[in-house]
């Protein structure tokens, strides 16, 4: 999979070169390319903002130093890229959406400022046939769009084949099956006077993979009651409604 992300501010990406992100990257499962919006401007001030139309608070993105930024990026690789534009207004992204994208050949993230983009950037996109989607990572605001990359990039290259030392972890996270994950625990046995629930160190699996199952649908039912009502009729079998 190829990434771009176009932004004001390049620094802001680099944590995209650490850890479990920069060894997909140095293993060749990942090619990123993080592009200085600023390189497409052509005046001296290097302007990416002008007031809004209609008037109102902050400044908006111009479409021309978008529009030309995003066609060079584009063309830079031949393979189909679908855009991705962070925006608090945009469709929530989530587990699902990250898994989707984990299909494409090429994802474009276009990063956002100041009151945002003018619109008719996406409309162009959209009208030559171009997949853009509009995502928002939670409903609270940010500055900017770089953090929301930082996230949904953590979220999709994490499934990518190989990128996980071992693949059963990204079935068992949260949210793969609908539900949060239960706790975790780890050495000592004691810690604090805090003792490890005592079937994890049974041996018998499968009374603990029932006891995960039950916490996981106690902590879903306490914490995120709409994740269990959006679950498929088949999804829970008799031992789970009998929790
Ligand atoms: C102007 O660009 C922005 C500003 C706030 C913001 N908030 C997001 C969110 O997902 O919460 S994406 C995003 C992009």
């Amino acid at each position: 999979m190829r990434i771009d992300v176009i932004t004001i501010f390049p620094g802001y990406l680099a944590p995209l070169r650490e850890a479990l992100l920069g060894r997909a990257i140095g293993a060749g499962l990942v090619d990123l390319a993080v592009h200085d919006l600023r390189s497409w401007t052509r005046d001296v001030h290097q302007a990416v903002d002008d007031s809004p139309y209609g008037g109102g608070p902050g400044m908006v993105m111009r479409p021309q130093v978008w529009g030309e930024a995003l066609d060079a990026v584009l063309a830079l690789d031949e393979r189909p890229a679908r855009i991705v534009v962070p925006t608090p207004a945009g469709r929530p992204f989530t587990q699902a959406t990250a898994q989707a994208w984990t299909g494409e050949e090429r994802l474009v993230f276009a990063c956002g400022r100041y009151e945002g983009i003018d619109q008719r950037v996406v409309d162009d996109a959209r009208r030559r046939d171009l997949p853009v989607d509009e995502v928002s990572i939670g409903d609270y605001v940010l500055v900017g769009g770089e953090v929301a990359v930082l996230v949904m990039v953590e979220a999709v290259v994490r499934l990518l084949p190989g990128v996980l030392g071992n693949p059963a972890s990204a079935q068992q996270d949260s949210f793969s099956d609908g539900l949060l994950e239960g706790p975790a625990y780890t050495r000592p046995e004691v810690w604090r006077g805090l003792a490890v629930p005592e079937v994890l160190r049974s041996g018998n699996h499968a009374k603990i993979a029932r006891w995960r199952r039950d916490r996981a649908l106690e902590r879903t039912a306490q914490r995120r009651p709409d994740l269990l009502a959006a679950l498929p009729e088949d999804a829970l079998d008799d031992a789970d409604r009998a929790f």
